[in-house]
């Protein structure tokens, strides 16, 4: 007998407006609006968030501007918290389950809600629905997560640690920012975090197009010297 699938989700759950130039760098894979991709059957559903604070000031380094968690995955790849959805469990609930898991989050501190959902994108090709949420915590709650994150089940199993995203440029217009877009990224993972830094304005238009042009660059400069 199939399983129920609970959902708590409200019905008017739209697709975000990303602008074109942004949305041929970013949506890699089908984007579609929740609504449509509940009508998918057979394939699994994830669900992963981009956690941000706001962070004023300067360092050596460049402007601050926010924090932005990711993490390094077993697989050597960089990545958002979160995973696969259980059956029948419902995507927020689930979310929250893994965040427990993978960076030992207190979900009754600032539990992700339907408040906090981007987007939604099929990837075929594995049969997978992906949800993102993107959601923002106070500087004080983001630090004390950090703290905690190395005490979750999964650290050092399937979670080697969280990492806090670059987001300033050096004078050499590659340290920093393009240099840590040029890591491994696991799926759609570096897309999202160029559409989140834009969606919540941590980065202008502008700055989001030469971090990508500035890590390309760097690519072509080693491509001819090696
Ligand atoms: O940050 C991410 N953004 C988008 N997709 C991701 C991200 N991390 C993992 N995925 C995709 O979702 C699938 C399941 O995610 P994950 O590996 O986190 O699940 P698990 O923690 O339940 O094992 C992965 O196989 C990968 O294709």
């Amino acid at each position: 007998m199939a399983m129920e699938c609970v959902d708590s989700s409200p019905s008017d759950l739209s697709i975000p407006e990303i602008p074109a130039w942004l949305h041929s760098y970013t949506i890699k894979k089908h984007l579609t609006s929740y609504a449509e991709a509940k009508k998918i059957k057979n394939y699994r559903r994830a669900a992963h968030v981009c956690l941000w604070a706001r962070l004023e000031g300067w360092s050596m380094f460049g402007r601050l501007r926010g924090a932005v968690m990711m993490q390094l995955r077993f697989d050597g790849t960089f990545g958002f918290p979160g995973g696969l959805i259980s059956e029948g469990e419902d995507v927020v609930e689930g979310l929250n389950r893994e965040l427990m898991e993978e960076i030992a989050w207190n979900p009754t501190v600032a539990p992700v809600t339907w408040n906090d959902y981007y987007n939604t994108q099929v990837d075929s090709p594995h049969n997978l629905v992906l949800h993102f949420f993107i959601k923002q915590l106070t500087l004080g709650q983001f630090c004390d997560l950090e703290k905690a994150c190395p005490q979750c089940s999964e650290y050092g199993k399937e979670v080697m640690g969280s990492v806090r995203v670059p987001l300033y440029t050096m004078h050499n217009m590659y340290s920093g920012l393009p240099a840590f877009l040029n890591n491994k990224f696991t799926s759609i993972a570096k897309e999202q975090l160029l559409l989140s830094l834009y969606h919540v304005k941590l980065l202008s238009e502008e700055e989001v197009k030469l971090a990508i042009l500035h890590s390309q660059a760097d690519q072509h400069r080693l491509t001819r010297f090696f």
